[in-house]
């Protein structure tokens, strides 16, 4: 269903839009309704109602009936121009405040506080008796340039609070410039405040204009409702039974207030369609089988990473020279404790690092391409075409009020394919390939469930066909049966399409299960790198061990697990030797606790950063420390002939 049937199906549209419409027929048609002049003195005063006068005359002997007719005109005319002018200056000046920030805001935020202080009324009295005499021209200026300063107050916090939103910040990401942010992104999701800034300032226009009609400052010579009633209490209507003289514009500006209000909850609601009732159930996806490309050389390459967040306490060395490759086609898990730096490695590789982080020593290509040398046009160009990112809970970027088929279609348009039917027919085989039926690609964000949602940006992590996503703990806001199966989604995907995955959790057992390789990271550095199904039968670093532990098994009978005593060391501070020593129960003192940490190779695919397996260390001290009580079991013999340090 479209927008505008969606705001027709409404009862509230319709009851609006009926009375706008009779009252925009009342001043349009009036020369048809009636054949007065309302200006025309040539009838008798205070004539009671008849069929030749329908409301009766005035007391000066005008048609009350063409009156109503005529002052619709301009009461109509002074509140929507009134509305129109004061809801063009609150975007503008609400909008160029929020995004353009800095003095801009300032500037703007201090008018805003000035003419919202001032007291409405009275200036609009001063103003137009200033500007009196002119026709409803000064009045509609004065009302306008008096009337937008809430709009733009409201409008400036809504533009802030979307501009942090996560849709809008992967729109930034991929590359979409300012004025498609502003005019796509964040327009959208102000529609209903926009429109309910018009019709309040449509309203106001109204209300002001009869208030200082009423009060005879406007220019009374104009048949306005406003007019009317100032007439109607000037010559002591209702101490002659007139009551009609007043009642009907009364009721006329009763009436198109009420429409005002009824359009705009009309419009919030299809601006917000979270709001609307009616929505589709989830389909089930369905599950395709795949055949396995083989890895070889690396696509993505990590080298010496450095990264930091530089804060008043001084530096968080969030990442400590982490060097990892990721192979075509390969699916590498990343595993660690919260903290550790997973999300820094991540953000970092893929220059999505925001002060104060930065990147202080290393290097990362991706397909030979030095990715931390781009500029951010040729960042902008390579993001999605060559890597893409699915981040946590990262439902939150599809945009609430966008179409789910005009989201998917964004990061291909932002890449110059701009044919509808390609568009189509592309987003419609992603959808199948994510398994979602294809007829979604019309429904809201709202519509589908998490699980649903985090398909749908699985989707547009493939458009572009990328060679690589980094996924960053996606499926973790949603619950285990749904997360299981999206992973066996994304598994199954990229084992047909050959892309390399980068996958990030807390959940190891999990990873082992998913990954070709896993690596193991601790206090920001790694700390061991295996094939997943080595890593899961002899698991090297005594962290990896303990973290093992903590997870329960994939199968077998239910046991209590135990989680890893102590915490990780601070990242702000130097650290000295390896950084697990204090919650090692193998820690050999005087080696651990000294020794630059270095990392050894048990094979070619098998690499860890623990002294138990260097070829320097006495053999008989490596054995007390693994047959310690409290120790976990660690077989040695099977390590300690392969060791070859870095
Ligand atoms: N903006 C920041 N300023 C200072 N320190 C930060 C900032 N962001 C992260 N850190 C620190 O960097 C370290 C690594 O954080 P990061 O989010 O990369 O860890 P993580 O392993 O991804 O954690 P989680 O699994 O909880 O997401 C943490 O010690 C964290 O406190």
């Amino acid at each position: 269903m479209s927008g505008v049937q969606r705001l027709f199906s409404q009862p509230r549209t319709i009851i609006g839009a009926g009375f706008l419409l009779i009252l925009l027929l009342m001043g349009l048609f009036a020369p048809l309704l009636t054949p007065y002049n309302p200006n025309s003195l040539e009838f008798d005063a205070f004539m009671p109602l008849s069929s030749k006068h329908l409301l009766g005359t005035t007391a000066i002997g005008q048609d009350i009936f063409a009156q109503l007719l005529y002052g619709a005109r301009l009461t109509l005319l002074v509140g929507s121009v009134a509305g129109l002018i004061a809801t063009a200056l609150s975007v503008a000046l609400g909008l160029s405040a929020a995004y353009l920030g800095g003095w801009v805001d300032e500037v703007i935020n201090a008018l805003i506080n000035v003419f919202l202080v001032l007291p409405g009324l009275p200036l609009v009295i001063i103003a137009s008796a200033f500007l009196r005499g002119g026709g409803v021209w000064p009045v509609i200026v004065v009302i306008s340039f008096t009337g937008w300063a809430w709009g733009a107050r409201v409008l400036r916090s809504q533009a802030l609070a979307l501009r942090e939103r996560d849709f809008v910040q992967a729109a930034v990401a991929s590359g979409e410039g300012p004025g498609r942010i502003i005019f796509m992104e964040i327009l959208p999701n102000m529609a209903g405040l926009i429109a309910a800034n018009f019709f309040g300032a449509a309203l106001y226009g109204v209300l002001s204009e009869a208030g200082l009609s009423f009060i005879g400052v406007g220019d009374v010579s104009l048949v306005t409702w406003g007019t009317m009633l100032y007439w109607a209490q000037a010559k002591g209507a209702l101490l002659q039974g007139a009551w009609w003289w007043v009642a009907m514009p009364g009721l006329g500006i009763a009436l198109l207030g009420t429409s005002f209000a009824l359009l705009n909850f009309a419009i919030d609601e299809l601006g917000n369609p979270r709001l609307s009732r009616g929505g589709k159930k989830m389909p089930r996806p369905a599950k395709t089988a795949f055949s396995t490309p083989a890895p070889s050389e690396a696509l993505l390459s990590i080298q010496h990473l450095d990264v930091g967040y530089v804060t008043r306490n001084g530096t968080v060395r969030a990442v400590r020279n982490v060097s990892l490759d990721v192979a075509p086609g390969e699916f590498l898990g990343l595993a660690g404790e919260s903290g550790c730096g997973k999300s820094t490695l991540a953000f970092a590789a893929t220059r999505l690092l925001d002060p104060p982080g930065a990147v202080l020593d290393g290097a990362v290509s991706l397909a030979g391409r030095d990715l931390l040398a781009l500029t951010p046009e040729q960042l902008r160009q390579v993001r999605w075409k060559e890597f893409s990112l699915v981040f946590q809970a990262s439902m939150n970027v599809l945009n609430p009020v966008l179409k789910i088929r005009e989201q998917v279609y964004d990061a291909m348009q932002a890449h110059g394919i701009t044919d509808k039917v390609k568009l189509d027919a592309r987003a419609r085989e992603l959808f199948r390939l994510v398994g979602i039926r294809e007829e979604y690609l019309d429904s809201y964000p709202h519509q589908l469930s998490g699980g649903m949602k985090q398909r749908v940006v699985i989707a547009i992590a493939l458009a572009l066909e990328p060679k690589l996503i980094v996924m960053d703990e996606p499926t973790t806001a949603l619950d285990v049966v749904v997360q299981r199966q999206i992973l066996q989604e994304i598994s199954e995907v990229r084992r047909r399409l050959g892309i390399s995955i980068v996958f990030i959790t807390h959940d190891l057992s999990l990873l082992v299960e998913m990954s070709d390789r896993v690596a193991i990271m601790y206090a920001g550095e790694i700390v061991e790198q295996a094939p997943a199904h080595e890593l899961y039968a002899q698991p090297a670093h005594p962290y990896t061990q303990q973290l093992m532990n903590a997870f329960p098994p994939m199968t077998g009978a239910r046991e209590r697990r135990s989680g890893i005593p102590g915490r990780p060391p601070a990242l702000s501070e130097t650290i000295t030797g390896c950084p697990f020593f204090a919650r090692c129960t193998k820690h050999m003192p005087g080696i651990c606790d000294v020794k630059p940490l270095q990392t050894f190779e048990l094979n070619a695919a098998h690499s860890v950063a623990c002294f138990l397996y260097d070829p320097t260390v006495s053999p008989a001290l490596k054995e007390s420390a693994a047959h310690r009580v409290g120790a976990e079991e660690v077989n040695l013999e099977s390590v300690v002939s392969l060791p070859h340090a870095n």
